[in-house]
């Protein structure tokens, strides 16, 4: 819509040479302020008698050739001020970062009546004058994001690939900031086109004769009782160039940034949104701790649904390790989200299933209740602590916020109980170390403290999403150690996400394998591993390495691998 609106005005304005328009400065004072819709003319007439449709056409072609010139003069100087400065980084950044920081302290209008009134009243002068105001905002935007692109590996290997700084500049980093650039001026052009309007309405701007919808608006205030038109008319059209280069602005920016277009900067609701005619099988183990029956949960994508697991039941006894093994992408995370409505919607949907804990259907509870079952019930370890733990925060702080979440405990009483937890999940030194940040500890320790963090209020399940996928196995097999002891000791129930079968022997008392978003196979772990029915669990099987059995190790693989129908 703002790309069509623009497109239209620009169009009249180019034609204006071509149209049948009365000089637009041909004053007629037998005839000034005609109304509206009078004959001869369409918009009526202004203080002078001229023709407001005529000035209008010719003023609206004068704004947007001078905001658009001002917007093209920003960009092009403040984003090589922005690259220059983000890419040099050092004393050049420091130097050129307070040169622009000082145009930003003035109240940027005083700024353009100071640069105005220093070159003296003028349209081109104003056209300078916007172009400076405007120069900090191109200069920051560019800066910010040629500063990330620097240090990118990329950056680095073009630089030790022998190229030179400007090839650099030009070939590396520009394409890459060009987007910023385009959404900047397309969300900016708009804003300078009032400025410029602001400033003529001063009568800084377009000098008398001269039309532009500044000074048309200035002119018209006189008569804004008894002739409206003659101020209204070049408002609304500055209100309609403003707002559809604004609307274009936005389109040119969701265009740009794929992940905009995509909706996933959406802010997701506080639970994944549940079909309201899903089938809800009923619960079928009344002791287990937590029954998922028949999940089915999508993604709508387009406006198309589709589904990422299907007919998906599993259930967990007090203390049981259930394993939940598949290959990547075959939907174990999504099963393991659905379980406390995680999945992230939109795009997600929980079309079919209920998934009972302790017996309550998790999806047919009230926000608050399932809000407050997370952490506190059911609680969650994933595979990479350094996305979830907050940088900012000491990890004692982090996993006193668990516990505050849903313990109502004195500041005393909550440091003490996170040093314990940390203590507990074998952080040396725990008292000292709740005061470090997470980039300070090695992934395994910050695996720990997550794992303190899912045992802050005892949960009586904890999903465990490939919790040492990113760790060594000498620290993996620690975790898996600590994992067992605690369940052990608490009386948990774990669900384990893997797709390492060696896992799984090592810690799961019963496991299901998934493919292609739905469990194959399903049962105690030493039968499935003597005894395994599904040729796809025969291959994962097949793919644990047995330490000192090299050569027959590659022979079964190969073997069973030939006996599927495909590797
Ligand atoms: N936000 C999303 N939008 C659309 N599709 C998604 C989204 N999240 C997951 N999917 C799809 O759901 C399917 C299952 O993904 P899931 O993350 O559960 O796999 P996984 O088995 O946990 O894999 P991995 O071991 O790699 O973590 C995949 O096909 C994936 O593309």
């Amino acid at each position: 819509m703002g790309l069509v609106l623009l497109s239209l005005l620009v169009l009249v304005a180019l034609l204006a040479p071509l149209l049948p328009l009365p000089d637009p400065d041909a004053t007629a004072p037998a005839e000034r302020l005609q109304p509206v819709l009078s004959q001869g003319h369409l918009l009526g007439t202004d203080q002078l008698g001229r023709d407001i449709l005529s000035r209008l056409t010719w003023g609206s072609r004068v704004s947007m050739a001078v905001g658009f010139a001002a917007t093209l003069v920003a960009a092009a100087i403040g984003s090589t001020i922005g690259l220059v400065s983000g890419y040099a980084g050092g004393r050049t950044d420091n130097l050129m970062m307070r040169g622009v920081d000082m145009l930003m302290a003035f109240p940027y209008i005083l700024l353009a009546l100071a640069i105005v009134a220093a070159l003296g009243p003028g349209l081109m002068n104003a056209l300078y004058a916007i172009a400076i105001v405007n120069i900090p905002f191109f200069a920051r935007n560019v800066r910010g994001v040629t500063l990330g692109l620097s240090h990118a590996e990329f950056v680095d290997a073009a630089r030790l690939s022998g190229k030179g700084h400007l090839s650099i500049i030009t070939t590396e980093v520009l394409p890459n900031v060009l987007p910023v650039i385009v959404i900047t001026m397309s969300t900016t052009a708009g804003w300078m086109i009032l400025e410029t309007a602001g400033l003529s309405f001063l009568g800084l701007g377009a000098q008398p004769p001269q039309a532009d919808l500044g000074s048309m608006l200035g002119e018209g205030r006189a008569q804004l009782f008894t002739a409206p038109q003659v101020s209204i008319v070049p408002g609304v059209m500055i209100f309609l160039i403003v707002i559809s280069l604004n609307v274009l602005g936005d389109g040119i920016r969701d265009v740009l940034d794929p992940r905009l277009r995509s909706g996933a900067l959406l802010r997701p609701g506080p639970r994944t949104e549940v079909h309201s005619d899903r089938a809800q099988p009923a619960n079928g183990f009344p002791s287990a701790v937590l029954n998922v029956e028949g999940l089915e949960t999508g993604f709508v994508r387009n406006g198309h649904y589709s589904s990422a697991v299907k007919a998906v039941s599993l259930h967990l006894h007090p203390g049981e390790c259930l394993g939940l093994i598949g290959e990547s992408g075959s939907g174990k995370s999504v099963t393991a989200l659905s379980i406390m409505g995680l999945v992230n919607s939109p795009p997600g949907v929980i079309r079919n299933g209920g998934i009972y804990l302790h017996g309550d259907d998790v999806h047919s509870m009230p926000d608050t209740r399932l809000i407050s079952c997370r952490g506190s019930r059911v609680a969650y370890i994933f595979q990479d602590p350094l996305t979830t733990l907050h940088p900012m925060h000491t990890i004692g702080r982090q996993v006193e916020e668990a516990i505050s979440a849903h313990q109502r405990l004195d500041r005393r009483a909550l440091q003490e109980r996170s040093v314990a937890l940390l203590e507990r999940v074998g952080i040396r030194d725990a008292r000292e170390r709740a005061k470090h940040y997470p980039h300070q500890l090695s992934g395994g320790q910050r695996q720990r403290v997550g794992i303190a963090m899912a045992l802050a209020n005892d949960p009586d399940v904890i999903v465990a999403d490939e919790p040492t996928t990113a760790l060594d196995v000498t620290v993996q097999a620690q975790i898996l150690g600590l994992l067992k002891e605690l369940r052990r000791e608490r009386g948990m129930a774990l669900l384990f996400i893997t797709h390492d079968f060696g896992v799984v022997a090592e810690i799961c008392d019963r496991v299901a394998v998934m493919k292609d978003g739905v469990v194959v196979e399903t049962g105690p772990t030493q039968e499935l591993l003597a005894d395994p029915q599904h040729d796809y669990t025969k291959r994962l099987i097949a793919c644990v390495p047995e330490i000192g059995r090299g050569s027959d190790f590659l022979a079964r693989v190969r073997s069973v691998f030939d006996a599927g129908n495909k590797p």
